[in-house]
């Protein structure tokens, strides 16, 4: 991308879009084109189109979701499953017909089955049952892929989906109700240290297995791919399985490689915090999938690798959203 590329980031503002932008500017990019969701309602198809239309942007961020952790997904598949394939489906549209020369569109390691073999690889998609508690997004998230792979083959548009591992950061989602599980135990053990409570709540069993990246590695990520040469960025971009006889969406997974259990993540949280009571179990609450770890070979062997070790990046977040330092976490 050049340092005058018109880069769109959508959802600039959230958990990954802000890391980004960061990054970006880091980059010497100058001329990003950001909206928030009150200027501009990506649901909107008149008004997304007017945008495009306008800034014609060169180059595409798909970072604007309606995101949350088990429970909000859960309790709210109808809102994850339209606003998801609502924005998606108006972003790539836009994106396509205005002559955008390359789109990252982010999905979720939520897409693969719910049992599949460990660690998931790009290929298992499609291959079996997906998880419950968040099926409404992930059959979104696939919608997207597919429409990525649609549009490269009856356009030869130049469409990534990039399919993040669970993610964490200074920006995220820190209500206790709707977050992911880092935010919420970041806050829980928090507030315990400094009210001094007993015990702190965590839900489910703590047996399920997570991999969690840094926001700063998942934007260097991006980044990474989106300027990759014209060669391996195509590379990426799938076949058509009528010609090729072969199921290669454009697809890449993006994580650390190394998962931890819900238990232990609780603990090293408590250590990063400095709180020493008590952790229970809310059993009442979901475990959702058993393990979800990416197999990030494919990203490895183009050259990238994440930088950030769990224990340094929970230090980091804990530091910037509680105790207002701004340290870099790199
Ligand atoms: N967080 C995680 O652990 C993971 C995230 N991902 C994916 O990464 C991407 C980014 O997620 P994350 O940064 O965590 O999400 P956040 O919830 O932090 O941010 C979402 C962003 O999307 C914007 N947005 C939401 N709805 C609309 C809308 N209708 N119109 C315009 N903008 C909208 C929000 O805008 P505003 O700020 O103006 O409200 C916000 O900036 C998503 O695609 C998500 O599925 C994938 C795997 C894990
Ligand atoms: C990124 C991914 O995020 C979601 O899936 P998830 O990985 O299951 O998300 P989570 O971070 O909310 O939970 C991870 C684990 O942690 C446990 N857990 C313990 N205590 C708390 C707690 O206090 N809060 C939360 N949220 N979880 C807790 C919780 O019970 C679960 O076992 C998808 O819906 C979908 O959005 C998606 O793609």
């Amino acid at each position: 991308m050049d340092r005058d590329a018109r880069i769109f980031v959508a959802g600039h503002r959230g958990l990954v879009g802000s890391a980004i932008v960061r990054a970006l500017r880091a980059a010497g990019h100058t001329h990003l084109l950001l909206r928030t969701r009150d200027e501009l309602d990506l649901r909107d198809p008149v008004a997304t189109a007017a945008f495009f239309e306008k800034a014609k942007p060169d180059y595409v961020f798909l970072a604007a979701a309606r995101v949350g952790g088990i429970l909000a997904n859960q309790r709210e598949p109808a809102d994850f499953i339209r606003d998801n394939l609502q924005i998606q489906t108006n972003v790539i549209h836009e994106a396509w017909r205005t002559g955008v020369q390359r789109l990252l569109f982010l999905g979720s390691s939520c897409i693969y089955p719910r049992l599949a073999p460990q660690p998931l690889r790009e290929e298992y998609l499609l291959t079996g049952p997906l998880e419950a508690t968040n099926r409404a997004y992930a059959l979104a998230k696939i919608a997207g892929i597919e429409m990525c792979w649609a549009h490269n083959r009856q356009h030869g548009t130049r469409f990534l989906a990039a399919m993040p591992t669970n993610l964490y950061g200074p920006e995220d989602n820190f209500d206790l109700d709707s977050s992911h599980v880092i935010p919420a135990l970041l806050r829980k053990f928090h507030e315990a240290r400094v009210a001094d409570a007993p015990s702190v709540s965590i839900w489910g069993s703590g047996e399920p297995r997570r991999e969690f990246m840094h926001s700063f590695d998942m934007a260097q990520a991006c980044l990474f791919l989106m300027n990759l040469d014209d060669e391996r960025f195509d590379g990426l971009l799938g076949s058509d399985e009528a010609l090729t006889g072969r199921f290669e969406p454009p697809l890449i997974n993006i994580g650390v490689g190394a998962d931890i259990s819900i238990r232990e993540l609780a603990e090293t949280i408590a250590e990063v915090v400095g709180y020493d009571g008590l952790i229970e179990h809310d059993r009442s609450k979901p475990d959702g999938t058993p393990r979800k770890l990416m197999d990030v070979s494919r990203l490895n062997a183009l050259g990238f690798r994440a930088r950030i070790e769990l224990k340094d990046g929970l230090r980091h977040v804990h530091e910037v959203v509680f105790t207002s330092s701004q340290a870099d976490p790199a």
